[in-house]
């Protein structure tokens, strides 16, 4: 199953809930799956046909959604396509009953008018699974009701044995339970993902309508502009949208504008305009609201309050889904809360109804409140947080400092409970500001102790406070007759006023908000908070690759636009970050890089690796960066002091200053043990297992001298290879041991195995350190081998010359990995190729570590091994994740 994640779509893990949804949908169970806005649902339901070779179909609300997710995956090479009045391609509907797409996407409406024998032929072809994408129009609870959704149970009994799987990012308990009656959905799995969006600041400040405010966002845009990256600004209205992109576009920033009135085409060429991110800012009504599926979206800006909470999850859910930093506002009006009824407008019931009213509720509260607005969200969504303070919402940055307003408190709650009966909140406040207007008079509130105490105080104050007390439940509003609202004390309220008396109250302490302070609705924006943003985005940079980071967004547009496509499609900004970043060098370490499918490398690796190498050095930044994820060494032939001078790097400081001690300074194993210098003897095993490993890593060892050192004899050499070859595995060398005598040690069957690991063959084997530790100069003696064919020795003897071998020491793979006559099988050394890499990787589905594969590979070079290996990977035949090689 990983192996298909990264081939189609380039990553290496699964994220949360990813893969028991899959298992489920495979086990052919139905599914619901409530998992945040770019949690990456859609992954869901695209891997399984690709893993079981069958079509999915996902119903989806809108064209331009379809389309959209038709053309990313094209662009991992899958094969999909959509059925609708759109599509211009006459052979589709033929090829999707032949189940020639492994994703086919449809509307409500289409899927429940296609025709019996297109379904009963797709079924013959293989169908996987019915996705039901935005799941929550199913349900009169959901912010977006659909009535086409509910036809679609009709399929059940079309679609027998098909699992069907139902997504949404937004769906409290209620809508739940109606996804799954809708759908006659059968036990299903349900996958309830976190609701929290890390990566997305959330800031809300309440705005004068003015065009003072349009431009004073202009200007802040302005200021930002080339760091802000793209921009939705959600108005509530098309009026809004009309005066704001004006603005916008007078400014001269690459607007487009998007709302109900405008024609199909020239929705579809804004729509089309902002993907392609041919426009900076997109201004648009709610008719541009889950149609988009860019998943680079930088800020969401809200002009005003949207009707619910679940909407403002939606929209603002719109950015930053591909998890880099990105920003929240909304910006609203009090009028904007004063809509139930024209919100009620369409409902058809009393349950829509108040569905919807207590949804606008629910955004009022999180546009007032002055506490954490995402702990607000979560719990809205039923998700209990512990955090009371994210660290990444204005109310949580902000210095919001708390005041006793403990007599503005009393005065307010004690006039609400003098005024009994059911009022709005105007009617206290207008009582405590002294207002002599009829229905106070009509009432005989004039004549109320407390009429006119709170001159001091605007109405806005007033109201303010109000909504603070609200979101401290010492008040409560509540909706009559579905909209009108009513304000009332709670019985926390209600404690407090018994505990206080006119003159004298318990101190009760309230962060103000701005409009407290600053007493009227603010025209300012937000300070420079837009322009935070650019930073966060560029977190880890350094300057010269933040402007590599530009220049390759940059290259990727040109490349979409040559394609034909959205720059998105052809891969993500995370990708293109970790471009900018490690900046590879090689097909290998391109593929390695998390993001990077096999398509993308295919089709566009060779172009990103030249236009990498080209700018890194007109940058002067380095290839090939540290990168989170460790990569082999893209060797093919390195020199001796390259790769000693690598792997210094890669030893740890005792061992290297072993190995030099031995190497450079020519002292014994013992000495070093206990050398002078050392604050305390180490063990001389100790020493031997340190330049062991130093060899391993590709240091320079005389295996004369070493072998004379430890008494490694020639004869010694070959009993050991034999004892390997008869045990048949070098994993364990206690199995290796019980087959020696018992002279030979385990410091002998370790010195043995650490030289087959560097690469050498008997062909190699040095001749006179093999002999018995006499003078590197005396002549080889002749060795019996079991078979008395040939000797090691006479092999061994040729090569004299290069009695000091170190692995990964560029001699020609041929003539390291040379095994003569018999010396072959009585060795099992198993020589490197990549198709017999290939063979036995196919043996591990768990993967094999890179010590392994050498390990296993004993006849050939660790660098060569390593040189195929990035071959292989390069070719996306194999991949690696976590260090652990698999196939692809
Ligand atoms: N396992 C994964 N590892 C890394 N990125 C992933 C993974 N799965 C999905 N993504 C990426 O996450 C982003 C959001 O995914 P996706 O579009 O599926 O979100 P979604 O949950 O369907 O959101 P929405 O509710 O907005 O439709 C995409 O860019 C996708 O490629």
């Amino acid at each position: 199953m990983e192996s298909l994640l990264k081939k189609y779509f380039g990553y290496s893990e699964f994220r949360p809930y990813q893969k028991e949804v899959i298992n489920n949908i495979l086990q052919k169970r139905d599914c619901l799956a409530v998992m945040a806005t770019g949690s990456g649902k859609s992954l869901c339901y695209q891997l399984p046909p690709l893993l079981v070779d069958k079509t999915a179909i996902v119903v989806s609300p809108l064209i331009s959604l379809m389309q959209d997710q038709v053309m990313s995956l094209k662009q991992q090479g899958i094969r999909a396509e959509y059925l609708g009045s759109a599509q211009t391609d006459q052979s589709v509907n033929a090829r999707a009953q032949k189940g020639e797409y492994r994703l086919l996407f449809m509307t409500p409406e289409r899927a429940c008018s296609i025709s019996h024998s297109f379904w009963s032929k797709l079924l013959q072809a293989g169908i996987c699974l019915f996705a039901v994408d935005e799941a929550h129009c199913i349900s009169e609870w959901g912010h977006d009701f659909r009535v086409e959704y509910k036809q679609l149970d009709k399929l059940r009994a079309i679609l027998l044995d098909v699992p069907f799987i139902g997504l949404t990012a937004t769906a409290t308990e209620k809508v739940r339970g109606d996804i799954i009656n809708s759908l006659k959905m059968d036990d299903p799995y349900i996958a309830i993902g976190s609701f929290d969006r890390t990566n997305l600041f959330y800031a809300v400040k309440l705005l004068s309508r003015s065009s003072e405010f349009i431009e004073n966002l202009v200007d802040e845009f302005s200021k930002s502009l080339g760091r802000s990256g793209p921009t939705i600004i959600y108005c509530t209205t098309i009026k809004d949208v009309e005066q704001v992109f004006k603005v916008f576009q007078d400014a001269g920033i690459k607007s487009g504008m998007y709302h109900g009135q405008m024609t199909n085409k020239a929705k579809q060429e804004s729509h089309r305009s902002f993907i392609r991110d041919e426009l900076q800012v997109m201004v648009a009504t709610i008719a541009f609201g889950m149609g988009i599926d860019k998943p680079n979206v930088r800020q969401v800006i809200h002009y005003g309050c949207p009707k619910s909470l679940e909407t403002y999850y939606q929209e603002s859910g719109r950015c930053g889904r591909d998890g880099i930093a990105s920003v929240c506002w909304l910006y609203y009006t009090r009028s904007d809360f004063a809509k139930a009824e024209f919100y009620c407008g369409e409902t058809k019931s009393e349950n829509q109804r108040r569905a919807v009213v207590e949804s606008l509720m629910a955004a009022q509260r999180y546009c007032t409140i002055t506490t954490c607005r995402r702990k607000f969200l979560l719990d809205y969504f039923g998700e209990t947080s512990s955090t009371t303070n994210c660290g990444n919402c204005d109310n949580c940055l902000g210095s919001k400092k708390e005041h006793d307003v403990s007599r503005e408190a009393f005065l307010l709650m004690a006039c609400i409970l003098s005024c009994k009966g059911s009022w709005g909140l105007n009617m206290p406040t207008d009582i405590l500001r002294g207002s002599r207007a009829k229905k106070i008079m009509d009432n005989q509130f004039h004549k109320l102790p407390l009429h006119g105490l709170g001159k001091d105080h605007s109405a806005n104050w007033w109201k303010s406070l109000a909504y603070q007390l609200i979101s401290h439940v010492y008040t409560l509003e509540t909706y009559i007759n579905s909209f009108y609202l009513c304000i009332s004390v709670s019985t926390k309220g209600k404690q407090y006023i018994s505990s206080a008396r006119l003159d004298h109250h318990p101190p009760l302490l309230l962060p103000l908000t701005s409009e407290m302070i600053n007493g009227e609705e603010d025209p300012t924006i937000t300070g420079g908070d837009l322009n935070g943003l650019a930073t966060s985005e560029h977190e880890g940079f350094s300057e010269a690759e933040s402007q590599l980071y530009h220049s390759l967004l940059e290259e990727r547009t040109n490349l979409a636009r040559r394609v034909g496509t959205a720059p998105y499609a052809i891969c993500g900004d995370q990708t293109i970050k970790r471009l900018a970043l490690i900046r590879p060098s090689t097909k290998a370490r391109l593929a390695n890089l998390d993001g990077v499918n096999q398509h993308f490398l295919m089709t566009h690796g060779d172009h990103f690796l030249e236009t990498i190498s080209r700018l890194a050095k007109g940058l002067n930044l380095s290839l090939d960066g540290e990168a989170n994820i460790p990569v082999p060494p893209t060797v093919n032939i390195i020199s001796k002091v390259d790769l000693t001078a690598n792997s210094q790097r890669k030893l740890a400081p005792a061992k290297l200053q072993a190995w030099k001690m031995w190497s450079e300074d020519g002292l014994s194993i013992h000495q070093i043990a206990s050398f002078p210098g050392r604050s305390a003897p180490i063990k001389p095993q100790t020493v031997l297992e340190y330049l062991l490993e130093a060899a391993q890593q590709g240091c320079n060892v005389n295996w004369t001298r070493f072998s004379e050192e430890v008494g490694l004899t020639n004869e010694i050499f070959m009993d050991i290879t034999r004892a390997i070859s008869k045990v048949g595995s070098r994993d364990k060398l206690k199995p290796i041991k019980d087959a020696l005598p018992e002279e030979i040690s385990y410091t002998h069957i370790k010195t043995c195995l650490t030289m087959q690991n560097c690469g050498m063959s008997l062909e190699m084997a040095p001749s006179p350190c093999i002999g018995t530790a006499a003078n590197d100069e005396e002549a080889p003696r002749k060795v019996d081998d079991a078979n008395s064919k040939t000797t090691a020795l006479e092999v061994g003897n040729s090569l004299e010359g290069e009695m000091s071998v170190s692995c990964g020491d560029g001699l020609p793979l041929g003539k390291r990995q040379k095994v003569d006559g018999p010396e072959q099988s009585l060795t099992s050394l198993v020589i490197a190729t990549e198709d017999g890499i290939v063979d036995w990787l196919k043996n591990y589905d768990d993967g094999v570590p890179i010590h392994d594969i050498l390990e296993h590979f004993n006849g050939s070079g660790e660098e060569s091994v390593i040189a195929m290996l990035n071959c292989l990977e390069g070719d996306f035949v194999i991949y690696k994740k976590n260090n652990v090689y698999r196939i692809l």
